[in-house]
């Protein structure tokens, strides 16, 4: 880049700055659909990248004729994402944390929540499980497996969302007030039930970005924002993402050798191996391997990680 260039971009960015800013509450294709401060909804197009910004972005835009044009992405706190071999993808950003919900019925699977909890270690985001579905039988099964994580320190809340929505309520309202949530978890958990229950009007806001990328229909291609009801007059407004895709959550972007820093079960047990490059799988006097035959880490989490490694370095040789 020639100097003048330089010159010229770096006003760019500082003009850009200067603009008003919005939040992000929906995308759809090349569309995004930006909210101000003022609680104006408008579709605007991305100048540059549009796979630059995410929903929970903060933007600087300006008005474009009967649109809106996002000329720069304000800093982010942190940034959800997966990868695959081909692409990543970017949940959303400035997430206080993530709520991640399981069920019995049907029966969640132990990998995707692992991913998906070594994603949000990663991008140093709290998660909280939370298994619904309490009501059929299949939760017990659901309740053992979870043991492993309760056991780590994560929390593991339980409801029945149809069958006791003000129990449900009750629970959830004090977790989600004043923070942003995304909510992550397979098809068929209760995810859509869950926002309608926290989120009465959750259907109107769908349909405010539905009219405004003048699709007429749902969006739920791509995560969307809802606004929680404000706790009181001073109290932050909480927020939920509800989000597609906990199907083929990809760790590309992870290397193997960060994996048991990224598990809190595991982590624990670093430090005490022989070889300062152990890779917890075969070596002798390994710390982690030693607390796996002593039972303090479950044999289910040490499969995962070593299916994980083999994943991330079978990328990393493509790559
Ligand atoms: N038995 C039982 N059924 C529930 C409970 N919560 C939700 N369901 C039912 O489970 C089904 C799936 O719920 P949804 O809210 O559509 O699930 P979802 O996670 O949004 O699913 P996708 O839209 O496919 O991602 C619906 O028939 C709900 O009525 C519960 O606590 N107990
Ligand atoms: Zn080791």
């Amino acid at each position: 880049m020639s100097r003048g260039a330089g010159h010229k971009h770096a006003r760019k960015a500082q003009a850009a700055q200067s603009l008003a800013q919005a939040l992000v509450v929906g995308m759809h294709g090349r569309h995004v659909v930006i909210e101000t401060d003022a609680g104006e909804r408008h579709i605007a197009h991305a100048r540059g990248k549009k796979s630059e910004c995410v929903v929970g972005d903060r933007v600087h835009w300006q008005p474009a004729g009967d649109e809106a044009v996002v000329e720069a992405l304000a800093p982010r706190r942190n940034l959800l994402r997966r990868q695959d071999e081909w692409r990543t993808k970017s949940f959303a950003a400035n997430l206080d944390q993530l709520l991640i919900m399981l069920a019995g019925e049907p029966m969640f699977s132990e990998s995707q929540l692992t991913r998906s909890l070594i994603a949000a270690e990663d991008a140093g985001i709290r998660a909280v499980l939370l298994l619904n579905k309490v009501d059929v039988p299949a939760a017990e099964l659901a309740r053992e497996r979870l043991a492993p994580y309760r056991a780590m320190g994560l929390t593991v809340l339980e409801t029945t969302l149809t069958a006791d929505p003000t129990a449900a309520h009750a629970q959830l309202a004090p977790l989600l007030a004043g923070h942003t949530t995304l909510i992550l978890g397979p098809s068929g958990t209760g995810k859509s039930t869950l926002i309608n229950l926290m989120v009465p009007e959750a259907a109107a806001q769908t349909g405010e970005i539905s009219q405004a990328l003048n699709s007429g229909r749902h969006t739920t291609t791509t995560s969307t924002w809802y606004w929680l009801a404000a706790a009181g007059d001073d109290a932050p407004r909480g927020a939920l993402i509800d989000s597609p895709g906990f199907q083929e959550f990809g760790l590309m972007h992870i290397a193997p050798t960060q994996l048991a820093e990224l598990m809190p079960d595991l982590r624990t047990h670093l430090g005490g191996c022989k070889f300062y490059n152990c890779t917890h799988r075969h070596e002798p006097g390994c710390g982690v391997r030693a607390a796996l035959e002593a039972g303090q880490i479950h044999p289910n989490r040490h499969r995962l990680y070593e299916a994980l490694w083999d994943e991330l370095e079978a990328g990393q040789r493509a790559g």
